[in-house]
């Protein structure tokens, strides 16, 4: 049994050792002779499975460790009988908690007194977007849901898109499709942009196509311009160093990458593959989770609830510092700045998701502890 897998993947050997041999190739340049002889095929988001990869190879099985689909042919792996897994939710929580450091950075640097006077608009209301709103409204924030797909299939509190773009933050997590009735290829065009005002932040951790890069970077140029942070890119990994350059904040793609949501994205596939090869499946994420280097916080009686969440927050992730990185990146000569984009993605360093921390309250108000306990800290009393 032969496993090409991208060699991204975390946990190759732990997980799939016992499955089959593996070969580990970069993902981004994989060839149809990488994968002529495969069995299964793992990848991550940036190979493209399709005919042009697979037709002539006698894989059966293709695993993606990412939520995202938009890289699969799934209709030609499917005419194929070839079967597909992806990993949903596997790093959803990683995402909200990108927004939501993002968030925090965002209003204080606005000087408010309180972050969830902020309104919220989320364009895509799935496992990210699903998750995002339960966190807000949990802590205090007023927010619009914006789904098409789901307003026209179940019961439930939609907003249209004009009521998400109006909101103080607006962020997408739409997939990304140019198919079907609701595709979401340039969704925020030129006219869409054009409604954002100087005072709204728009984050974008979807996928960079969502986005009419073009018309956002002439929208930025203008007066009145919104406040933008981008994760996700058009044309990564070359993308463009103008946008970047009028962008709040520009990271390399790695909102989904907390070590738990890789982890699990790994499971997922690994789960997938027994099932498939009627194996049973022994290994789990959470063994291979190391005790984080921080795993601990505590707050006195004098702290308020704010200003200890942002520090919480921070102490998990703060997305200044792949701001920063990313930056370095761009100022190289041209011709090295998309392998230096995909390197910070490759050697991206450990990051723990806020469950992974004790926040320790001694004496401290309820509403510390609520909030707390609504980003998703553990907390020991
Ligand atoms: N930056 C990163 O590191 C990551 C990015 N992603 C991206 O985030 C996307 C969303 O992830 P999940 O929430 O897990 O996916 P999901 O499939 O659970 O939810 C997506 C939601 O978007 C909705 N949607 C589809 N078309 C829409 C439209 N035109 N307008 C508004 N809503 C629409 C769907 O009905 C669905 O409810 C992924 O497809 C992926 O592209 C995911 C993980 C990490
Ligand atoms: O899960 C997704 O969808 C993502 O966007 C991943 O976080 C992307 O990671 P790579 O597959 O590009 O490593």
């Amino acid at each position: 049994m032969l496993i090409v897998a991208d060699e991204n993947i975390p946990l190759l050997d732990s997980f799939f050792a016992e499955v089959g041999e593996i070969r580990p190739v970069a993902g981004r340049a994989m060839t149809a002779d990488d994968v002529r002889d495969a069995d299964i095929l793992l990848v991550r988001s940036v190979t493209q499975v399709n005919e042009a990869l697979l037709a002539g190879s006698r894989v059966k099985f293709v695993g993606t460790a990412t939520i995202g689909t938009d890289h699969v042919d799934i209709d030609w792996l499917a005419s194929q009988g070839i079967a597909f897994c992806a990993a949903p939710g596997c790093n959803a929580n990683s995402v909200v908690e990108y927004v939501l450091s993002v968030i925090s950075l965002h209003a204080e640097r606005r000087g408010m007194a309180n972050w969830s006077d902020l309104s919220v608009g989320i364009v895509g209301v799935g496992n990210v977007g699903g998750e995002l709103a339960r966190k807000l409204e949990r802590l205090g924030f007023s927010v619009k849901r914006c789904d098409p797909p789901r307003a026209e299939q179940e019961e439930g509190d939609f907003d249209s898109l004009e009521e998400a773009l109006a909101c103080d933050v607006v962020s997408l997590h739409t997939p990304l499709t140019d198919q079907g009735q609701h595709p979401t290829w340039k969704l925020l065009d030129r006219a869409r942009l054009d409604l954002l005002a100087e005072h709204q932040l728009l984050i974008n951790s979807g996928r960079g196509e969502v986005i009419d890069g073009d018309a956002l970077l002439e929208r930025l140029d203008q007066s009145g311009a919104p406040t933008v942070v981008l994760d996700v890119w058009p044309n990564e990994p070359g993308i463009s160093v103008e946008l970047a350059k009028r962008v709040w904040l520009a990271t390399p793609h790695i909102a989904g990458y907390s070590l738990e949501g890789k982890v699990q994205g790994t499971e997922t596939i690994y789960r997938a593959v027994c099932r498939f090869l009627g194996l049973p499946a022994r290994k789990k994420a959470g063994q291979f989770l190391p005790e984080p280097a921080m795993n601990k916080l505590a707050f006195t009686s004098s702290a308020e609830a704010v200003p200890a969440a942002y520090t919480a927050i921070r102490a998990c992730y703060d997305p200044r510092r792949d701001d920063a990185n990313l930056r370095r990146a761009l100022a190289l000569p041209q011709s090295e700045r998309a392998v230096a984009f995909d390197n910070l993605r490759r050697d991206y360093p450990v990051r723990r998701e806020f469950s992974s921390v004790k926040i320790q309250l001694k004496g401290t108000s309820k509403s510390l502890q609520d909030t707390f306990k609504g980003l998703g800290f553990k907390l020991k009393l």
